[in-house]
């Protein structure tokens, strides 16, 4: 090396690695709640009889555990990680990047601390109160200006296609929070919403329905975008189609929320609306798991000896899987069926636990040893394991909401020939008691992976260093 070569360039890594571990640390609480509603669902006095332990207050604390701070601290880890080797640059604003892993963890605590209190605003995965939606909108302006920042740094020309599906989150994100948490403040932490009536209804189901099509969909394909091709050593099998199915997915979306309000006050064309979309947007689901899967192609073999790429790909399967059911639903007779039953419950958790969980969970398992100057986890036969034990868990809960759903429905359409209902309400909640405990079953497994995942983390981290790799500089030609 000459003396007067530049100073080597890292990236930065350190966020990385804090994202990474807390993601780690609210996957395994956010199921550990999730556990505990499961099993008050089965024996209600799983309660204790103690208002912070009520089943209302717990289940968004769930809600919000799982997807924003398990689901947001991937992400962020992540597309932090993604960004800087795609763009072979260091993140732009590190101190800024700082401000959004502390940030983004005074809202987590905020949100643990708020809910079980009984503090809502009542509207489903937008419960924080107004101040804590200030605070999360600084944090989500600052992810911004260090990822768009980062990608006007860099020293690639081409923006690879991974950076298009973080970008699409990060923009969406930013503008579902603003519109759908406009409200008007009655007190610190009371306030009520700026729309009224069914526009209000409207606008908080167009916000759900694309946190699931943005928060829980577009960033976790970023994911796979770079994951995938990297843990199999092969490129994306069709770039083309990777342009085409964003561009698509991203458009329909967005007019695709109605099919959450079916029969309800809300205009009939727009309910129809919502389920053409619905139907359309099969395509560009299965555009991108077929991308994903097809990236496979001529290294199947490697499903079998690679349990890191077996997370990746059977997630994309539960995602194909989620993404079929949906535009099934979303057709109005169906809904007819399936609105208000644990079949919902049960299409959720085929998205939440085998789409966003294992891809997730793949993703750091690729990720985390690399940050601490090693090759690989401390144990792959634990990764076997975790597979395992959430793949058994994942079928279980689904397999128990599908029965106990559509049971569910048939018994309340039920009549007799004089037009009574053959049912009353409460005896379709005891038919669904066995259901309810192997959905815990389920749960227990999947927490159980979780925890081998921590203990395998530990282990990882424990025996590692802390490395910054640096960052390839273009060889310059010869003078
Ligand atoms: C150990 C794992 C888990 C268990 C046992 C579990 C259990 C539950 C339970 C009992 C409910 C309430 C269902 C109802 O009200 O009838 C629920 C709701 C929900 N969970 Fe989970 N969960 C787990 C993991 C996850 C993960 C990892 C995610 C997301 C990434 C997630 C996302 C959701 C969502 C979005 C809802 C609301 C569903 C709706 O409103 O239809 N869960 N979960
Ligand atoms: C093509 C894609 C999809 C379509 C068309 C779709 C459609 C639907 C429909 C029709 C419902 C039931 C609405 C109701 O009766 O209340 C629903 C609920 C839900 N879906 Fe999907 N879905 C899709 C993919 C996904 C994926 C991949 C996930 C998770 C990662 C997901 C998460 C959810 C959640 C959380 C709910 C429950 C909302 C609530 O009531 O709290 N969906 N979806
Ligand atoms: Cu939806």
């Amino acid at each position: 090396m000459h003396a007067d070569n530049p100073p080597v360039a890292v990236y930065e890594d350190t966020v990385i690695r804090q994202f990474a571990l807390m993601a780690v640390v609210w996957g395994v609480v956010g199921m550990l709640v999730g556990v505990l509603i499961a099993s008050q669902l089965a024996w209600p006095e799983m309660n204790f009889g103690i208002p912070w332990l009520s089943y209302g207050r717990l289940r968004p604390l769930h809600t919000n555990a799982v997807i924003f701070a398990f689901g947001g601290c991937a992400l962020m880890a992540t597309s932090f990680h993604v960004v800087q080797r795609t763009c072979q640059v260091p993140l732009f604003a590190p101190k800024l990047a700082s401000f959004v892993f502390w940030g983004w963890q005074a809202v987590i605590v905020a949100a643990a601390l708020s809910l079980p209190m009984g503090y809502t605003s009542g509207k489903e995965y937008a419960e924080l109160e107004w101040p804590i939606d200030i605070l999360i909108t600084l944090v989500w302006v600052a992810y911004a200006v260090v990822f768009f920042g980062t990608i006007g740094m860099r020293k690639v020309r081409h923006i690879y296609v991974a950076n298009w599906f973080y970008g699409a989150f990060i923009i969406a994100v930013a503008l579902l929070h603003i519109v759908n948490s406009a409200a008007i403040p009655a007190g610190w932490m009371k306030s009520y919403s700026a729309y009224a009536g069914v526009q209000d209804a409207m606008v908080q189901w167009w916000y759900g329905h694309n946190a699931v099509g943005f928060f829980l969909t577009a960033g976790f394909l970023g994911m796979m975008y770079y994951y995938i091709p990297k843990q199999a050593g092969r490129p994306v099998y069709s770039y083309r189609l990777s342009i085409v199915h964003f561009w698509a997915l991203i458009f329909t979306y967005m007019w695709a929320g109605p099919h959450h309000l079916h029969y309800t006050a809300l205009p009939d064309w727009t309910q129809s609306i919502g389920m053409v979309f619905s139907l359309i947007l099969l395509a560009p689901s299965w555009g991108g798991m077929i991308n994903g899967v097809m990236t496979l192609s001529g290294a199947w073999d490697k499903l079998r000896t690679d349990p890191i790429l077996r997370f990746l790909i059977v997630a994309l399967s539960f995602y194909g899987m989620a993404t079929f059911e949906g535009p099934m639903m979303s057709i109005k007779t169906v809904n007819a069926l399936s609105h208000y039953t644990d079949w919902t419950v049960g299409h959720v958790h085929a998205g939440a636990l085998g789409w966003v969980g294992l891809i997730s969970m793949g993703s750091l398992y690729y990720l985390i040893p690399r940050m601490y100057g090693r090759t690989e986890m401390h144990s792959v036969p634990a990764i076997e394991l975790h597979f395992w034990m959430a793949t058994v868990g994942i079928v279980l809960y689904i397999a128990a909401m599908w029965i106990a759903g559509v049971m569910q429905g048939l018994m309340w359409r039920a009549v007799n020939p004089d037009g009574t209902l053959t049912y009353t309400f409460v005896e379709s909640v005891k038919a669904t008691f066995p259901y309810y405990v192997v959905r815990l079953v389920g749960g227990l497994l999947y927490l159980g992976g979780m925890l081998v995942m921590a203990w395998n983390v530990w282990m990882t981290v424990g025996f590692g260093r802390s490395v910054n790799a640096v960052i390839p500089q273009p060889v310059a030609a010869h003078a």
